[in-house]
């Protein structure tokens, strides 16, 4: 059985890139690798609601990102069967962190947020054999071309910053993220792959 590795972090932290020479760099040692994404294309074209919704919609939201993964954990779980590893741009912790901007405001009790949200987000969840999250606060913004634009963007993206602080507390208390290793992410490309394939190949037995 192959191998599911999730890529967690903020918007434009890196993780597509990072997922990206991850899977380049195994193929180049051999291994076969199936690439995949969340929200997947089925979310976006399946749904025309979803150009109507705000982000304000936390529960129509958080019940559709369930619905994707439910469909998504089917090809997940078939090319596990025939890939080495599976790698996932995004998975259960980011519905846990985004949607739990606004969910976490209804509870009194932030204990009872986290049991909460980790109890409706099993439901659809596959357990990772590595859950890898990319620390990165957004102080220096990556702009499309790639260059650091220095720009306090938590000062202009509140909601950015208080998703980083839920995924930074769910990692904390360990919700989804047993298997979990945390890569620093200001380094360059390099650096964050050279990072990571480190931990992969340790935890992999990969010589
Ligand atoms: N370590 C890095 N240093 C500098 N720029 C980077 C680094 N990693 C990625 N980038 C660049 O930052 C931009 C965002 O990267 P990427 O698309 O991989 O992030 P993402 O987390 O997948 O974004 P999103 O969540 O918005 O889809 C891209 O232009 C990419 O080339
Ligand atoms: C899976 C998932 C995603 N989102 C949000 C996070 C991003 O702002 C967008 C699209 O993701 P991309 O990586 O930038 O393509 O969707 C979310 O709110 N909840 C989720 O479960």
């Amino acid at each position: 059985m192959g191998k599911f590795i999730v890529i967690e972090g903020i918007d434009r932290s890196g993780k597509s890139t990072l997922a990206r020479n991850i899977a380049i760099d195994l193929q180049n040692r051999g291994k076969s690798v199936f690439l995949t994404h969340e929200p997947t294309s089925y979310f976006d074209s399946g749904l025309d609601i979803l150009s109507k919704l705000k982000r304000e919609d936390y529960m129509i939201l958080l019940a559709m990102f369930i619905r994707d993964r439910i469909e998504h954990n089917k090809y997940i779980l078939k090319s596990m069967t025939e890939y080495d590893f599976v790698i996932c741009d995004r998975y259960s912790l980011s519905s846990l962190a985004y949607q739990g901007v606004f969910l976490k405001e209804h509870f009194k009790d932030q204990d009872q947020f986290y049991k909460w949200i980790e109890n409706v987000l099993s439901i659809s969840h596959i357990e990772s054999d590595l859950t890898i999250f990319i620390d990165f606060n957004g102080k220096s913004f990556r702009q499309g071309n790639g260059e650091k634009r220095e720009l306090e963007i938590f000062e202009e993206n509140e909601y950015l910053k208080n998703v980083y602080n839920i995924y930074t507390e769910a990692i904390k208390r360990g919700i989804f993220f047993n298997q979990g290793r945390i890569i620093g992410g200001n380094g360059s490309k390099e650096e964050m792959l050279n990072e990571a394939i480190k931990e992969i190949l340790q935890i992999f037995h990969i010589q």
